[in-house]
């Protein structure tokens, strides 16, 4: 099932759930406004080169249109809008003022210079100085900058800080702890690897690791300081002599406790569902899980943390560098990190509030959470049948 559809499909479960009125609810599932744009630009040698680029608004009624950008060859107007979708239900479960957006450029990142790529999109600082060229300097409009430009100190381990904190919410509600716990982790870019490293602090293992480059495992916990290193210095985790290869296919099903999908979508689906082992997933990446899938894993009895609560960590920093440039003040570090302890504790009890009010599970309990909260805000800004 195509991401679009996995996502539409999730929304009218919980609309069914809360009771939405249909009008109400057709409404909340057509994007705001889809944009679809051809980047030309020269590369390094001098050739033209043509990428094209989205940009779907999903939903205002609780504020500015949010979400980041996605650089993928496979990128298409379907997952960009399933993701622009999920941004709005996201930003409604952690309760900030924002609305939902996605964008998604079609081209391979790697494989551009940084010229090449400062032409083709401008960075979060380069968004930066385009808007503030026409607008005067503006560092709000965009989030993750630099710190030098207005950025905020803890952005770049929020999600993987997020991830932890969700897991702890779940364990601690199931009378556990993180200590012991073994983890498995598919992706050890921004978000795996922050988590990973988190995890590996407070006392957990993690016992597989995979990335684009290999898969390895070591069942006694890998030493996640020296794989950091080892894959600044080589790209990637293959070749880290402190734990054996494995094949990279198999590592959602590899024996732990908690597997954390921080890649791609769609990676969990019938195909792989009846054999993870995992008693628990908890979503880092967006739509990692399938709904035939999904299924698969409720009869299981594989309890799943969903990614628009799991991964809020990233954009509820965001939200806080927002505030900090339009207060004009930077906010330590330890607060950061303190206050999104709180958001993630909070989203965690009102997504177990709606559990128990609509006898559901988490995914269906976070997607009622963030509908029903879009849907008052609709209404109360005047929307009519
Ligand atoms: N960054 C953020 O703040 C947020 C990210 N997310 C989601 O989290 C996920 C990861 O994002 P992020 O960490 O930022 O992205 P990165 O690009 O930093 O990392 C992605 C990681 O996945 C690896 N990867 C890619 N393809 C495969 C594959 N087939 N098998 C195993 N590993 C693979 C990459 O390997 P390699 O590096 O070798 O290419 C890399 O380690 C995405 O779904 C994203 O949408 C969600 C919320 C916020
Ligand atoms: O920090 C942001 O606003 C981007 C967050 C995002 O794109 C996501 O949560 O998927």
């Amino acid at each position: 099932m195509n991401a679009l559809a996995a996502t539409n499909r999730n929304f009218k479960l919980a609309a069914r759930l809360l009771g939405l009125d249909s009008k109400l609810e057709k409404s909340l599932l057509i994007p705001f406004r889809e944009i679809k744009v051809e980047c030309t630009i020269p590369k390094d040698d001098g050739t033209l080169v043509s990428y094209v680029g989205f940009r779907i608004q999903h939903d205002n009624a609780r504020g500015p249109m949010k979400g980041g950008i996605r650089y993928h060859p496979e990128v298409d107007p379907d997952e960009v809008n399933a993701l622009a979708q999920l941004m709005t239900w996201k930003t409604a479960v952690a309760n900030i003022p924002y609305g939902g957006a996605k964008g998604g450029i079609g081209c391979n990142p790697g494989e551009l210079s940084i010229s090449e790529l400062e032409r083709l999109t401008r960075t979060m600082a380069w968004i930066l100085d385009e808007y503030s060229k026409f607008h005067g300097y503006s560092p709000a409009v965009v989030t993750g900058k630099p710190i030098d430009l207005g950025g905020s100190l803890g952005r770049d381990a929020a999600t993987g800080r997020g991830v932890l904190f969700a897991t702890e919410a779940l364990l601690n509600d199931q009378g556990k702890s993180i200590v012991g716990q073994r983890f498995v982790i598919q992706g050890f870019g921004n978000v795996g690897s922050w988590a990973a490293q988190l995890i590996h602090e407070a006392g957990g293992k993690v016992v597989a690791v995979s990335d684009i480059s290999g898969a390895i495992k070591d069942k006694n916990g890998i030493d996640i300081p020296s794989l950091i290193k080892h894959v600044k210095e080589h790209k990637g985790v293959k070749g880290f002599s402190g734990a054996n290869a494995i094949e990279p296919s198999s590592i959602l099903v590899e024996d732990c406790d908690i597997l954390i999908p921080a890649a791609l979508g769609g990676v969990i689906n019938r195909g792989n569902a009846n054999d993870i082992k995992a008693k628990i997933i908890v979503e880092a990446a967006n739509h990692p899980t399938d709904p035939e899938a999904d299924e698969i894993l409720s009869k299981k009895g594989v309890i799943i943390l969903p990614d628009i609560f799991a991964n809020s960590g990233g954009v509820t920093v965001s939200y806080f560098e927002w505030v900090q440039n339009i207060q004009g003040f930077m906010w330590e570090e330890e607060k950061v990190n303190a206050e999104l302890k709180k958001y993630i504790q909070q989203g965690f009890k009102d997504v177990k509030e709606m559990c128990k009010t609509h006898n559901c599970d988490l995914r269906m309990g976070a997607f009622t959470l963030g509908l029903n909260r879009v849907a008052r805000a609709t209404v109360l800004r005047g929307w009519e049948a």
